[in-house]
């Protein structure tokens, strides 16, 4: 475990991060509305690059200083500690896109999945309607490769645009695996101190996975995506479809990570918290959803504490009764689960 950065290295490096351009830096920064559980306490350092270069000049100056972060795209999918973290690195001002070709774009990782899916829609092109009603950005989406039942947001992806201290570079689809949750990237040029082989970054989004450590920190920058020309109706209704399932089965209204944990290959994680008995079950402020079992809301002011305990009594429930151990899809930072 690192000692915790003293408060002069903080304003140090606060004041060297105003000094580059295109880039927002915030101190003591509450970051609980930055996440859809709308949970956790302040940033001592909350940083957003609003282009790549103002990145990759915050990344090395981070590095310089051995200074550990976190990664924010849009929050949807991460438990923050009530007491806070150190240093945040928002991707959200990264929000770029531009067309390349027909079907064909180029986006920032703090672009939202919302505006893609819309972009979609007002363009005609099929491809992204799975991803309707998913929050968060396109970095966070393809960093755990997320998705629905018929589509996950690797089967878009032509490139990605990895940074790091060093800079930036595309790598190809080629180069990355993706799978269930699961983005693996092959990268020969990166300089891993973590990686044996030297030749394999891992950016699993797994239980306990934590390879993006400090000073290692790989950051997905952007992507290329690819499209398919259809109708604007066409997809338009097929997104109203996805959108009002999730609506019936999803509890939307409330405050959540959407899903806490992985479906395991056997059964759905929801429908094995459901068959435990544990719809409803309650930590404080916390409650597993009675729309969805596989959701833990935020039902009156929950603190991260509450959602974690939440956490581990349904999984200890679930394993006293199936012999199943769920493996959380949520991240957290500052917590452990
Ligand atoms: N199917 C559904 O209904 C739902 C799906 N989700 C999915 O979860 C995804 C989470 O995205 P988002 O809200 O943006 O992410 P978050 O802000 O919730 O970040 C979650 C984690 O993703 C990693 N991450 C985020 N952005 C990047 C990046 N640019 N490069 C590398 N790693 C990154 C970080 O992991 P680390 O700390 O390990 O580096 C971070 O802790 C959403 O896009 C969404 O699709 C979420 C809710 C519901
Ligand atoms: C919400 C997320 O993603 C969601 C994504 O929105 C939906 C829709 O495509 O499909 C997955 O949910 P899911 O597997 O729970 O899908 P659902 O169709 O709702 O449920 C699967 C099965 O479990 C049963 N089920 C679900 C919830 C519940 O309380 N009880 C229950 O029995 C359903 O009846 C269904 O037979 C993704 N979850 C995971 C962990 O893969 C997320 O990643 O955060």
């Amino acid at each position: 475990m690192n000692k915790r950065p003293s408060r002069q290295l903080f304003e140090k490096i606060y004041t060297q991060l105003k000094g580059i351009p295109d880039i927002w830096v915030k101190r003591d920064s509450n970051l609980s509305s930055l996440t859809t559980f709308k949970i956790g306490g302040d940033a001592r350092l909350w940083i957003a690059p609003l282009s790549v270069d103002a990145l990759v000049s915050c990344l090395g100056l981070l590095k310089d200083n051995e200074i550990d972060f976190h990664i924010l795209g849009g929050g949807s999918n991460v438990i923050i500690s009530d007491h806070g973290v150190d240093c945040v690195l928002d991707t959200r001002g990264l929000a770029w896109i531009k067309s390349i070709g027909e079907g064909q774009y180029e986006v920032g990782a703090g672009f939202s999945l919302k505006r893609l899916v819309a972009l979609s829609v007002k363009n005609g092109l099929s491809g992204c309607e799975g991803l309707a009603g998913i929050p968060g950005s396109v970095g966070g989406a393809i960093a755990m490769n997320a998705g629905g039942k018929n589509v996950a947001i690797g089967d878009l992806v032509t490139h990605l645009l990895i940074a790091d201290s060093g800079g930036t570079r595309w790598i190809p689809r080629e180069k990355v695996q993706f799978g269930y949750r699961k983005c693996v990237i092959e990268d020969r040029s990166f300089n891993s101190t973590l990686n044996t082989q030297n030749s394999k970054l891992l950016m699993e989004r797994s239980f306990n996975s934590t390879l993006n450590t400090q000073n290692s920190k790989l950051i997905i920058a952007g992507a290329r995506i690819s499209l398919q020309k259809s109708r604007e109706r066409i997809v338009r209704d097929y997104v109203l479809s996805i959108m009002d399932r999730r609506k019936k089965t999803q509890p939307l209204g409330k405050p959540s990570a959407g899903c806490i944990f992985k479906n395991p290959r056997s059964t759905p994680a929801g429908k094995l918290i459901e068959m435990a008995g544990l719809k409803g079950m309650q930590c404080g402020g916390a409650a597993v959803s009675v729309k969805h079992a596989n959701f833990i809301v935020n039902l009156d002011r929950a603190r991260a504490q509450d959602v974690v305990d939440l956490i581990k009594r349904v999984r200890e429930k679930v394993f006293e009764n199936f012999n199943v151990l769920l493996e959380p899809e949520v991240k957290t930072m500052g917590v452990s689960l």
